[in-house]
């Protein structure tokens, strides 16, 4: 067994919110996992900010709970625990407010990574930043961390980065996408761009279309009052979908660098075609097997929030004139199951009989939750009958490699809270990448608005609403099963 665990610096991370859902489920169970994997250096320490009056005794204690909560049993060291618990400190702190601010610098020191991960309603981002600026507590060595989402349209997503401007620097500012932080996203790049075996492939020549699905079989439970004024076109597709397709799509870049990465991702955005109404399919899940449906999950009856939406996508530049993106996400589907599919052209000339047993190569990039690739290939039927073709995976699943690293692959957040410490940006978002990508997203949204667009009502546990099917239909193509 190998440990491949890369040091990071000393550091300081403040959460504020350190109490929120998000601290709990993910930060906090994040940053237990790399400590027990050794990757937290004696010193560090994780400050943890809310209103509420809670001494670090208590704090720690809720922090247990999360950690017996979201970490599996098997990674519950007690002895771990305990010492995780002791780099925990919590400071009773108002964002709008004087409380708190004088005892955070206090506890600050010098000569340490400072991180300030923002883990509050984005409401109070730009109060924080402030507030931080105003005490004299952010300096070079400090980097903030915002989460999503980064806005509800250009407008104010430009705002908050101007707000943000006025403290830091972009070096300082790390917008989360934890789906670039997730394993197979990282493997995808290696996969296009340390291997001459795709490249002379990738584009209109060669590439039929693309598929992106990113599929839940969660509803929005619990956050009816966010997502209702949300949808899944601002909440999945202007984020975390689009940055898959720049991933597939961009041109390589010149080094695995943070602008060089960004840069070319940008070109994608600012590159993609405005949808037409026709090329858009939004849904909203319907009541069904003993559950109520998304309105009243949103607590919103007359709600017209899609919980689906399904596009066709084109991008307008040299190596993709003609090749569509089909892009779709969705709650209460089938199956949870992320996936990216390139669906290769036909060979130009057909030289065997069985056309029925033909199938066109694929190549699928699984992020969750059986992470991997597989490449699907023709080969000869195994046997006597005669030259009749089928079709099989070339299997790139990371299970045997994974299995030869002693320590379990860091989820997403993890990943990138460590980069956040290291002070690599490869796997952030620019300012300038979110605004393009609201640029594109907002005439479609308010196209809907305009219109008074209500979305397809569909079954839960289904593949989606009915038109959606039919978006790729008239194409003469198919979506993937989603399973
Ligand atoms: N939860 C999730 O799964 C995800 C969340 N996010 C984003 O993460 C952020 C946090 O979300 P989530 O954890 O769910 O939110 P919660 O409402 O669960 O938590 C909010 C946190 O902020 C604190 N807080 C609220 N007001 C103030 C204030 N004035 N000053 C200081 N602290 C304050 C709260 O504590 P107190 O009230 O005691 O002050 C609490 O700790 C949001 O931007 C959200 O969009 C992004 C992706 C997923
Ligand atoms: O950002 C979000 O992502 C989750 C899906 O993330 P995953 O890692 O579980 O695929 C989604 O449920 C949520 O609505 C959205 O805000």
């Amino acid at each position: 067994m190998v440990s491949r665990v890369i040091p990071v610096d000393v550091f300081d991370l403040v959460i504020f919110g350190g109490t929120g859902d998000l601290a709990r489920r993910k930060v906090l169970p994040g940053l237990y996992r790399r400590f027990l994997a050794g990757q937290m250096p004696e010193d560090s320490r994780i400050i943890g900010a809310a209103r509420g009056e809670l001494t670090d005794a208590e704090w720690r204690a809720q922090v247990a709970g999360a950690i017996a909560e979201f970490v599996p049993k098997e990674k519950q060291d007690k002895t771990a625990i305990a010492g995780f618990l002791e780099r925990l400190t919590y400071v009773p702190i108002d964002a709008r407010g004087t409380t708190g601010w004088e005892r955070l610098k206090e506890l600050m020191r010098e000569n340490v990574v400072r991180a300030f991960y923002f883990s509050v309603a984005p409401g109070l981002f730009g109060d924080i930043a402030q507030r931080l600026s105003d005490h004299g507590i952010a300096d070079a060595w400090s980097r903030i961390v915002v989460e999503k989402p980064f806005g509800r349209d250009l407008t104010s997503a430009r705002a908050l980065n101007e707000v943000l401007a006025r403290h830091f620097t972009e070096a300082q500012i790390y917008r989360i996408d934890h789906y670039l932080g997730k394993e197979t996203v990282q493997n995808l790049m290696a996969v296009r761009f340390a291997n001459i075996l795709f490249e002379p492939l990738w584009k209109a020549e060669y590439i039929d279309h693309v598929q992106i699905t990113v599929a839940e079989t969660v509803g929005v439970d619990g956050r009816g009052a966010y997502y209702d004024k949300s949808g899944a076109m601002r909440d999945m597709v202007q984020n975390h979908l689009m940055q898959l397709l720049c991933l597939i799509a961009m041109e390589p870049p010149w080094h695995f660098d943070p602008d060089a990465v960004r840069d070319e991702k940008l070109k994608v955005i600012r590159a993609l075609k405005p949808v037409l109404a026709q090329d858009i399919v939004r849904g909203q899940y319907a009541a069904g097997g003993g559950e109520p449906g998304y309105a009243e999950h949103a607590e919103n009856s007359a709600s017209r929030t899609e919980s689906y939406v399904a596009l066709k996508v084109a991008i307008s530049n040299w190596r993709w004139q003609g090749v569509p993106f089909y892009l779709r996400t969705g709650k209460r589907l089938r199956a949870r199951a992320s996936e990216i599919a390139v669906t290769f052209k036909q060979p130009p000339h057909a030289i065997f009989d069985d056309a029925k047993g033909w199938h066109e190569n694929v190549l699928v990039i699984r992020l969750q939750p059986d992470e991997g690739m597989h490449l699907w290939v023709m080969i000869k039927e195994p046997g006597p009958g005669g030259m009749r073709l089928m079709q099989v995976p070339l299997d790139m699943s990371f299970a045997d490699a994974l299995a030869e690293v002693s320590e379990d692959v860091p989820d997403a957040y993890e990943r990138l809270i460590m980069d956040v410490i290291r002070g690599n940006q490869t796997l952030f978002m620019r300012g300038d990448e979110v605004e393009a990508a609201w640029a594109w997203t907002d005439p479609i949204i308010e196209g809907w608005e305009s219109r008074d667009d209500r979305p397809q009502l569909y079954d839960p546990g289904s593949s989606g609403p009915e038109d959606a099917l039919m978006l790729m239909h008239r194409d003469g193509r198919r979506w993937r099963e989603i399973r």
